[in-house]
């Protein structure tokens, strides 16, 4: 029996075949454990499964084989113990920005005042920089806003696990940075733990304390599993002055560019 807060056993996808051919699986047998407060970073090339295993992570979809197991209780559907983040911001277009997220509070917490909800929410959404556009509605916001609500709303349900979809993607390079500091801030102060999906090596790094190296699908496997053994206090600032900082960047950038293939 495995001891980790989430386990991962044996999970293989595949999607029906659209024509006379069987689809292969897009990932086959993806095994990984996620102990409490850890925060883990998935990397691996377009189409190789990562959003796809984030789905079944949320109990958003359903594996074709295989388990996952948060808690001790096997996922089975979304739950409001799983925050997710995705790509796109998926907020409520007819709701304010305070709305959207008062809807997941007020869903989690359905005895809470009127006012207890718009104060947890008015602190969320002040930790994303958002405190000034409480009342705006999201076609109002910046591609970048709207992305900044979606990541306080997964925040302030504090749920026992994040799931992050390329959550900085749509950034511009001084908020993602803003929002990455944001994000290191209160995960450490709530132990939260982490499940995010990135592209960006760097990023990674700065906030990982584990990097899932994915091969290409289909087929795609977990080829590595890299511990990131720079000090937890390291900064976007100074972990390029730590002496294991470029090692284990081109070692990460030498998989991207050589090693990903099946
Ligand atoms: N609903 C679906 N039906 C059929 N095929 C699908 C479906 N969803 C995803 N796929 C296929 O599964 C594969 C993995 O997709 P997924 O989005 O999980 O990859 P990814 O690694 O997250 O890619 P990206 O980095 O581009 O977001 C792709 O080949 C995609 O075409």
């Amino acid at each position: 029996m495995s001891m980790h807060f989430l386990s991962v056993e044996g999970l293989r996808k595949a999607y029906p075949a659209s024509g006379a051919a069987a689809n292969p699986p897009v990932f086959e047998d993806i095994h990984f454990g996620i102990g409490k407060g850890e925060f883990v970073c998935i990397i691996g090339h377009s189409g190789c499964g990562k959003t796809t295993i984030l789905n079944v992570l949320a109990g958003l979809e359903e594996p074709s084989g295989g388990a996952v197991i948060m808690d001790g209780r096997e996922v089975k559907g979304p739950s409001l113990d799983r925050g997710v983040v995705f790509q796109g911001h998926a907020l409520m277009p007819w709701m304010s920005v305070l709305g959207n997220v008062a809807f997941a509070v007020k869903s989690k917490w359905p005895d809470w005042s009127r006012a207890a909800v718009e104060a947890h929410c008015t602190k969320y959404l002040g930790m994303v920089g958002l405190g000034h556009a409480l009342h705006k509605k999201p076609a109002e916001l910046s591609g970048g806003m709207k992305q900044r609500v979606g990541i306080a709303r997964a925040f302030a349900i504090q749920p026992k696990m994040l799931l992050l979809d390329e959550p900085f993607g749509a950034l511009d390079a001084l908020t993602r940075g803003t929002i990455q500091d944001e994000l290191l801030k209160i995960v450490q102060a709530t132990g939260q733990t982490v499940f995010m999906i990135t592209h960006d090596v760097d990023e990674a790094i700065l906030l990982a304390d584990k990097v899932i190296l994915m091969s290409n699908g289909p087929l795609a496997k977990i080829a590595e599993i890299v511990d990131i053994t720079m000090p937890r206090s390291r900064t976007r600032t100074d972990m390029h002055h730590d002496p294991q900082f470029y090692r284990i960047r081109n070692h990460l950038v030498d998989f991207l560019v050589h090693r990903s293939k099946n």
